[in-house]
């Protein structure tokens, strides 16, 4: 879960679970990544825009025990155009900790049909036709 903060920025945690595992007791990665890449993306809905990840730069500061949550804040720092650039940092021991991760992200505004012609027939289907999901895209709710 994700809530709006101040300024085009939003909060989420992330729990490490066993499932997540690289290393022996220790979060995978790309995982810490996808974490990072939700938090960004999650901001591009306060913009009420749709948006892909075009770049993800990612730092791996500290390793990230199974059972950690990851406390994520990100936030926008410049809109151009198309872009969106964003920043996000994951903090461990509590939402002050050490910063753990952190990343810089470029979002690129695309239209609709960028799923429609890219994704699989069967799920935009199934997603077009899913009255829950086409609310949320339409009139996504900020702390609901
Ligand atoms: C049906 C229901 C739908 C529901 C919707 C739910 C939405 C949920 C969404 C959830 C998402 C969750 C998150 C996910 O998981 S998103 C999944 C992971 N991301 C993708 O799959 C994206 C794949 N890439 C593409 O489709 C295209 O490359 C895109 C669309 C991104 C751009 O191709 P397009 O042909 O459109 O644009 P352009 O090439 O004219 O570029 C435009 C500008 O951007 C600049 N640029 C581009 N790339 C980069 C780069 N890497 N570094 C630096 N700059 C870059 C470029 O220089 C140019 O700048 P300028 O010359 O203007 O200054």
């Amino acid at each position: 879960m994700a809530r709006a903060g101040e300024g085009v920025s939003v909060t989420a945690e992330f729990t490490v679970q066993p499932a997540h595992q690289g290393a022996p007791g220790l979060a995978h990665g790309g995982v810490l990544a996808t974490a990072l890449d939700e938090t960004l993306g999650s901001l591009n809905w306060l913009l009420r825009t749709i948006a892909v990840t075009g770049r993800l730069e990612t730092d791996f500061v500290r390793p990230v025990p199974v059972d950690t949550v990851l406390h994520l804040d990100a936030r926008i720092t410049a809109v151009h155009g198309r872009k969106i650039y964003s920043t996000a940092t994951g903090r461990i021991g509590g939402p002050e900790g050490p910063v753990a991760v952190r990343a810089d992200a470029l979002f690129i505004e695309v239209k609709v049909d960028h799923f429609i012609d890219n994704g699989r027939p069967a799920e935009i289907r199934a997603a077009m036709s899913d009255p829950d999901q086409v609310r949320r895209a339409r009139a996504f709710e900020v702390n609901p």
